[in-house]
Parts: C-alpha cells; structure tokens; sequence
C-alpha cells in the first residue's frame, strides 16, 4: 500500500485533488450553515411555542454544521467498481465517495461528504481483498494539524497488490494521548465495526481485554443508533453508565465530537439514588448479600406481604340506598390481582375500580342506568377506600427498605428460605435508623430501594443503555439498569479479569441473565490497541490467576513499547524514585500517570508537589503544560496515558480485601500505559509477577 506525501499543486496532482474536494466540501458545508442561519421562522409557525421549539432545532442544526478546523472533513475515499444499488452490469461505471464525520451536500443536493454510519460507507470498515464489497480501491487520508497531507490506496481486487497494514492507521494508534478520550471514526477495525453496526434490536455483550477498544466500541455503536434510528431514540433515550465521574468525564467528548450532543451519562448510582442520600458505605459482606439477585424476592415477598384478604364487606351508600359488595367477592379481586403479577401500585389503583364497578353491577341489577362517573364516585367513597387500605396499602418503597433493614422479624419472614440466618444478620443494622431521612443509606441500599420502587410502579425503559466496566456490577445492580432498557436494548462491556468488585461478573451468561437481556449476543474482541506487547506480556503473567481460561490480548501496536521494572532498596528512597521516574517519562511526548496503591496516594502527593511537580487527578484533563496526572489504583479502570509509573505493586495487591481481587487491581494497573511502563518497587513484587 504506497503511502503519498509529496507536495504538489497540478491539478494532475490525487493529493491537490483531494485537497481541492476538502476545500469544496468545507465551502459547501458553510453554505450549509449559512441556510440554517437564514432561515426564517415567522412564516410557518403559529405560535410562540412552535417558535421557540423550532428555533431551538434550528440553533442545534446550526451547531452541527459547525466545521472545526482540527477535525477532519473526511478521512477516507470508496471508489465503487459499479453504481451501488444497480445491477453490477460488465462496463458499468463505478461511484466514489468520500467518508467523514458528517453528511455534506453541495448546492444540488449532490453528496460531498457521505457520513461514516451511512450504508455506503460499510465497505470503508469492512471490504477485504477476500471480500471486496465492489470495492475497487480504498483511499485513506492522513492529516496535520486539519491539513490533509497524505493518501494511502488499496486496490482491493488487484491480485497483484500484496497486502499491508495502514501506516495510518499505525500512525493513529500509536499518536501520543493528550486530553480526553478522541473518537476512532476514522480507523474503526472490522471486529469492531460489526458490534458498532448491530442492530437495535438486540442485546450485545462485549468481552475484551485492556485496550481492546471496548468503550470507543460502545460509544460508536451509540452514535451509530442514533444515526439509523434516529426519531425512535429521540423518543425512547439512550444512556452511557460508567464507574465513576472521572471515567464519564475522560470519555464525555467522544459523542459531541461524532455530532451527538443529546446522549445522557451516569454512573449506576446516579440512577438509584434520586431519592436518597447515600452516607455510609457497608461492609464488603453486607454488600455482597444486598447485591445478590435473592434480594430482588425478598423485597418481592415483603411488599406483597401487606396484601390482606379481607373479612369485612363494603357498604356503600348512595342517597338513600345501600349497597353491599361480600368479603369474599373482594377477596376474589384481591386474589386476581395477585394472580396478574401486576405492579403494586397498579393492582392498589385498580382494587377501588373493582369494588366500585361491583357496586354498579348492583345498581343495574336494581334497574339504574349508572354511568362511568358514578364509578368513580363510588371508588372514592370512604367505605371502598378504607376496604383498600385494609386489602391492599399504599407502600412506600423507601419505608419498606428501612424496616427490612431494621427490623429482624419483619426480613426473616421474608427472607426465611432465601437469605441465611447469618447473611440475614449481616445486612441488618446495628443501630435501626428512626426515619427515612435519619437513615444512613449506603450504595447498595439505594439499589434495594430501586428495586422496591418498580416493584411499586414500573420504571421508565430507554430505547438503549451502554454499561462500561459492566463486570464490576453486583446482580442486583444489572436489574437497576435492565429495567431501564426493560423494553430497549443494551450493550455490555467488559473484562472478567478487571473485575474489582467482591461481588463482579462471574461469567458473562449470569450478567445477561440479571439484566433481562438472556438473549444477547456474547462477542470477544483480542487485539489490543493501547498496551504494547512487552507491558502486556507482563501484565498478563496474572492472567492464570485472577481469570483461568481467559486469552491474553494481542497487541497491535507496533511499537514494542518499554517496560522497566526497578527494585529501591529502602522503603524511604522509593518516594524519591518515583518521581524521579516521573520526571524521566515527562520527558518524553505525551501524557504521565503516577498510579500508586489509594493509601500511597497522600505521601506521594506531598513528594511530588516537593520535588516542585504540579499534578492532576483523574477527573481533570490533561493539557500540553499539564501532562502529570496521579491516580490512586481504584480510579484507573478505563484510563490511558502515555507513560505510566507505577508504584509498589504490592502495595496495590494489599489496598483490596483479599488477595485475587488485589491482583485484578493490578491488573488494572498494569495494562494503562500506551508507550511505557516504570514499575517500581521496595517490597517485593508479587510471586505471580516473577
Ligand atoms: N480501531 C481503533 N483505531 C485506533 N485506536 C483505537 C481503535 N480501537 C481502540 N483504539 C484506542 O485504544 C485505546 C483503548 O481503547 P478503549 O479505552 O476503548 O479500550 P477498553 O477495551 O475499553 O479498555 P479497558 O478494558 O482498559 O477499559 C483508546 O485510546 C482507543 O482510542
């Protein structure tokens, strides 16, 4: 595949041509902006309302044409061999086009730009010289600074032409990482490209090693949904959940630069905790039993438990007659609500509609004409109210989380059978809280208390949510997000041997199957794109540890990468040697992080900021003056930087309750770096590392 970077400015020139078609293009989308600007408003709506929602539209249409002068119009070219969608007829005259970020039209309406989701565009990600999709040649650009500065050709139906890999391509993978995570439209892989495309309809879950792409995965896929599903997801929603804020934060720009603006972020506790405040943390124990899908029927039990059948009959009376629902015709609607399966507050409304509609059969019964106001007249009336409030309560989901937890009895009769009696004794308070306010509400009650809230009354389902870093959720966490995909679909990322959590992913089959979403797809991505292979050798010297059976990635950087691991003698000069180890990778181009066990943090901190180094945490955004981040391990899931020190490895190992999950942490820790690796050491490395 030559690569082409000579300077020329003949028309004869491919590179002045397609400098020319990029000068077009960039004109042709400012004439696009421009109608956008012009366009009048006063004519067409009748209202301020519509006004002002259409001049909302407009603004953000306006916004999207924006043509930013370090993003690249289009980063490749398909010369078709035949008209796409015609009859592939001997003779036929081929169709090029150009792919980028976004749809450009000329003032005809003729195509400049096809936008990279487009189905055209396929064949840029997918056609091989096994399966050229009618794709003569391939062209791909290479960039400097928002000029376009080099081709790259494949003629993917030349025998002749021996296959190579993409300098470019080379290139973009090994480019220094400064600043927030950057889109990889440009270079999706095949492998890749087919979960990005996979339709909404289903379910897909990603296992893949450190660097394997999946977040750049989930987020294309996303923005790929939203491109061929436009109106519906406009409609329904779709969400990003990552782990923590700095993760959201590092990845926040990669939808905006793809044009959505509209995607939604949390973390899991975000979506659980609107209605309470989460102020204490439960032990690693507690936890694991308030994570377990068991709880799900526990509260199930206990919120059906304030169903009472009932002894006394209705009386209703209207003017001057009685009327008489029997006890044991309520009780028959009482037990078809309960035989529904309906939400709880769903059957509570229904009940006083049952009793009334009993009561206007009644009235018919004895020559009346009732009408459909007199139903819910009679539903009203305190006679049927106190019948329900008797047979069916109102519940509050929160109270009933409170008294679980508090109250001994009250979980063992609900959890007798379930929960042991010690796993019952482990979740139960100490000190029981006297309110729902007064309460010191952990992580993991917050997602008790969700539950028992659509147990109540049905969650809102978006039309699609993306879990990152899904192996750290509990079972009970991955039913907080299928019921927000309950009637939408789902992509999961992750990798079993990052799992850090004492409740994480045992296998991908049980995740799917707390989450709704059984039929899902499992897909497996392998080759590695941010570790190089001797750092990724190394790290995965754990891998028979902490996830037997699991393949080690394959890196695809080109770059050996290095790998430096120092013994310090003294555990006083290891402080000095760390950042002397900073220093030495700041020399280099790119961006540093100091990943050191939580409790190193602090010391560390007071070194560096002696040695006169100013540094960044993980939520803050590196720049080319601030390239030094210090990370404790616990944030580092989901990071990258350049290069990456890394102190006390045993001390990482140690930071976590036992001892496979503190060589996950490492794991971790291990696999961050992009071009090298210092580990430095006083205590010895860990056996598994030998
Ligand atoms: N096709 C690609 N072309 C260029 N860069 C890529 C490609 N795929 C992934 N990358 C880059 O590789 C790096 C790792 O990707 P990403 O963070 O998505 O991996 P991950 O599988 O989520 O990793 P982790 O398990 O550590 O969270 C990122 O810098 C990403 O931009």
């Amino acid at each position: 595949m030559p690569a082409h970077e000579h300077e020329s400015d003949t028309t004869t020139d491919p590179l002045a041509h397609e400098r020319a078609h990029l000068s077009a293009s960039r004109a042709a989308l400012r004439a696009m902006r421009e109608d956008a600007q012009a366009l009048n408003i006063r004519d067409v709506t009748a209202n301020w309302v519509n006004a002002a929602v259409l001049q909302a539209q407009i603004a953000d249409r306006i916004k999207s044409l924006a043509d930013l002068s370090h993003t690249p119009l289009f980063f490749g070219r398909l010369d078709y061999l035949h008209v796409v969608g015609a009859a592939q007829a001997e003779g036929a005259e081929g169709e090029q086009f150009y792919i980028g970020r976004r749809h450009v039209h000329d003032a005809d309406g003729d195509p400049m730009v096809i936008d990279w989701r487009a189905p055209v565009s396929q064949p840029f990600y997918r056609a091989s010289r096994k399966d050229p999709l009618d794709v003569g040649q391939r062209r791909r650009f290479g960039y400097t600074g928002g000029e376009l500065t080099a081709y790259e050709d494949e003629h993917l139906t030349d025998p002749s032409e021996a296959a190579q890999t993409s300098k470019l391509l080379q290139t973009e993978i090994e480019r220094p990482r400064v600043g927030p995570m950057r889109d990889i439209v440009a270079t999706i892989q095949p492998e890749q490209d087919e979960i990005v495309r996979s339709d909404l309809g289903g379910t897909v879950c990603v296992q893949g090693g450190p660097g394997t792409g999946k977040t750049a995965v989930g987020l294309h896929r996303v923005a790929y949904l939203l491109y061929a599903h436009r109106e519906r997801l406009a409609r329904t929603g779709t969400l990003v959940i990552g782990p923590n804020k700095s993760f959201l934060h590092y990845i926040e720009q990669v939808l905006p630069a793809l044009g959505e603006l509209e995607v939604k972020q949390a973390t899991v506790d975000d979506l659980v905790t609107a209605q309470v405040e989460v102020r204490s943390t439960d032990e690693a124990r507690a936890a694991v039993v308030k994570g377990d899908a068991r709880m799900a029927e526990v509260l199930r039990r206990a919120i059906r438990s304030h169903v009472t059948m009932p002894a006394e009959p209705v009386m209703v009376v209207r003017g001057s007659r009685r009327w008489r629902v029997p006890a044991y015709e309520i009780e028959e609607m009482v037990k078809e609500l309960l035989a529904r399966d309906m939400r709880y507050g769903a059957a509570h409304e229904a009940l006083p509609q049952r009793i009334a509609h009993a009561v206007l059969v009644r009235m018919e019964e004895a020559g009346e004409a009732p009408d459909d106001r007199v139903q819910n007249a009679v539903a009203r009336t305190p006679a049927v109210k106190a019948a329900v409030k008797a047979a069916w309560p109102a519940v509050d989901p929160s109270k009933l989380v409170l008294r679980l937890l508090s109250d001994p009895e009250f979980l063992a009769a609900h959890a007798n059978g379930l929960l042991s009696e010690d796993e019952q004794k482990t979740i139960l308070w100490t000190k029981p809280a006297r309110s729902v306010k007064a309460a010191k509400w952990s992580a993991a009650d917050a997602v008790l208390i969700d539950e028992a809230n659509d147990l109540v009354a049905r969650t809102h389902s978006l039309g699609h949510v993306v879990i990152d870093e899904a192996q750290d959720l509990s079972p009970m966490q991955y039913r907080a997000v299928g019921r927000r995909c309950s009637t939408g679909s789902a992509t999961v990322l992750g990798d079993l041997a990052q799992g850090t959590t004492p409740w994480s992913t045992q296998s991908w089959e049980q995740a799917l199957h707390h989450l709704g979403k059984s039929d899902a797809l499992v897909e497996e991505l392998t080759a590695g794109f941010r570790v190089p292979r001797e750092v990724i050798a190394y790290a995965s010297r754990l891998l028979p540890v902490i996830s037997p059976g699991l393949a080690a990635v394959e890196s695809v950087r080109e770059s050996p990468g290095s790998l430096s691991v120092r013994e310090v003698t003294g555990a006083d000069a290891l402080d000095a040697a760390v950042v002397a180890a900073c220093a030495e990778s700041l020399e280099q181009e790119g961006s540093t992080g100091l990943i050191a066990a939580d409790a190193r943090v602090p010391a560390l901190a007071e070194a560096l900021t002696a040695a006169g180094h100013s540094y960044l945490s993980p939520g803050q955004e590196t720049t080319a003056e601030s390239r030094l981040t210090l990370v404790p391990a616990s944030l580092a899931k989901g990071l990258e930087y350049d290069y990456v020190v890394l102190d006390e490895p045993a001390a990482v190992v140690d930071g976590e309750p036992d001892e496979r999950t503190g060589l996950r942490r490492l794991y971790v820790a291990l696999t961050r770096a992009v071009s090298g690796l210092i580990v430095l050491h006083a205590a010895p490395l860990p056996q598994e590392l030998g």
